[in-house]
């Protein structure tokens, strides 16, 4: 599971040209598991969108347009990277959850096909354009994912429309003469099981029975990755197998036997592919604890600290020479909150000022949730070549891009 394909040498050579704290990306990684999704099911009519909120620089964006794959979109910010990246509107779904008009506006105006999530925001796209065709997102009552704040699906989430209440998404759609292009649910995030999953696809397939005409049904995404030793990978074969009877069997009752089915997978296709680098600043004891002061504060990857979410650690040392004395360590980053802790008791080769810190599978969610906490600058990203070249392809904020949106420091104004 671990992704170091890279060896401490080249960790150091990357840390010494670009700096840390520094976003690596293997671009045969992602190529691998965008491949393994595209072939998750032996069926024609078989989608894949990469949703985009799990990394969405636009160099990664360009490889996943390259194997063939389609994005989804949460905000017209991801619409407009999405199409510098070269994706056409008609390979973009934009799932959104409590847009503006304004916003639904943008997607319209780009034939881009949107779902929506609850009945209000059916009625505004009716408003907005009549006769037009949409999605519609259901909750199928079900929901699966690695910590309450990632589960989207079930009694306590904000997303989707229940199921008593398909009479009233029907009478919306005939009201504003609206085409229902597809339904689509997403039930969470990081599901290892595919059980799971599929009990989800279950509840979603009754729910498309309800509807005669479907062009798609769109299964969300979800699939975890092991970050863990002892976490075991998802097992696609049988996630294929189960799927592919759900599949036929509701294709045999069904009035559309071509229709589309697509799944969103965000984190199994960059999370592997990527590892966060970063510097021991200062060790030191507090209260018999020890600390390892590194330059990876939250504001470069706060999935362990929002999440309590495990990534393996690495040390790689300043002199070449491995420490083969373990200490229990917490991993600390720079960022003035107590809760600042990328890793938590953690029994680590010794670590000194200087050292590396690699963490692992930090491809997905890590950038993309960056921010500029204390007016911390966003890290740089590097992409790993197939040919085993390495190129930029983020450069790492400057001061003066934490100036740029006041007034007197640029067009807006
Ligand atoms: C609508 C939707 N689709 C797909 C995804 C991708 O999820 P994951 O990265 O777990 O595959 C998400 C995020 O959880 C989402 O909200
Ligand atoms: N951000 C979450 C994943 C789900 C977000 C999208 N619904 C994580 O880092 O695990």
């Amino acid at each position: 599971m671990i992704n170091l394909t890279v060896d401490h040498k080249k960790i150091k050579e990357l840390a010494d040209l670009y700096g840390t704290p520094l976003y690596v990306y293997d671009e045969n990684t992602i190529r691998l598991r965008c491949r393994e999704m595209k072939n998750l099911l032996p069926y024609e009519n078989f989608r894949v969108n990469y949703s985009a909120k799990a990394n969405s620089n636009m160099e990664i964006l360009k490889i996943i347009l390259d194997e063939g794959i389609d994005v989804d979109a949460m905000s017209p910010g991801e619409i407009y990277i999405e199409q510098k990246a070269g994706f056409p509107g008609d390979r973009i779904f934009f799932v959104c959850n409590n847009v503006s008009a304004e916003e639904m506006l943008y997607a319209i105006e780009r034939d881009i096909l949107i779902s929506v999530d609850s009945l209000s925001q059916l009625e505004l796209y009716g408003k907005k354009k009549p006769g037009g065709r949409i999605a519609v997102r259901f909750n199928p009552g079900y929901g699966s994912g690695h910590s309450d704040k990632v589960i989207t699906g079930g009694e306590s989430t904000k997303f989707g429309i229940q199921k008593i209440y398909i009479n009233a998404v029907k009478e919306i759609l005939r009201k504003y003469s609206l085409e229902l292009a597809g339904i689509n649910q997403h039930i969470g995030s990081f599901i290892l099981e595919e059980d799971n999953y599929i009990e989800g696809c279950m509840k979603l397939l009754e729910i498309a029975g309800e509807f005669s005409g479907l062009s798609f049904i769109d299964f969300g995404g979800g699939f975890g990755i092991p970050y863990n030793g002892d976490e075991s990978k998802l097992n696609l074969t049988q996630l294929s197998i189960k799927l592919m009877n759900l599949i036929e069997s509701f294709i045999r009752e069904y009035d559309n036997k071509n229709i589309t089915f697509k799944i969103e997978p965000g984190r199994y296709i960059v999370a592997e592919s990527g590892f966060l680098l970063g510097r021991v600043n200062a060790v030191k004891y507090n209260y018999e604890k020890k600390y390892v002061g590194t330059d990876l504060g939250f504001n470069v990857l706060i999935r362990p600290v929002l999440y309590d979410s495990y990534h393996e650690i690495k040390i790689v040392k300043r002199d070449n020479v491995d420490s083969h004395e373990k200490e229990q360590v917490n991993i600390v980053g720079n960022i003035c909150e107590s809760g600042d802790i990328i890793a938590r008791d953690r029994l680590l080769p010794r670590a000194e000022e200087g050292d590396l810190v690699v963490v692992c599978c930090a491809g997905a969610y890590g950038f993309s949730m960056s921010s500029n906490y204390n007016c911390r600058l966003r890290p740089a990203e590097v992409l790993i070549c197939s040919d085993g070249t390495h190129r930029l392809i983020r450069r790492r904020e400057t001061l003066e891009d934490l100036v740029k949106h006041f007034p007197g420091s640029g067009p807006a104004y």
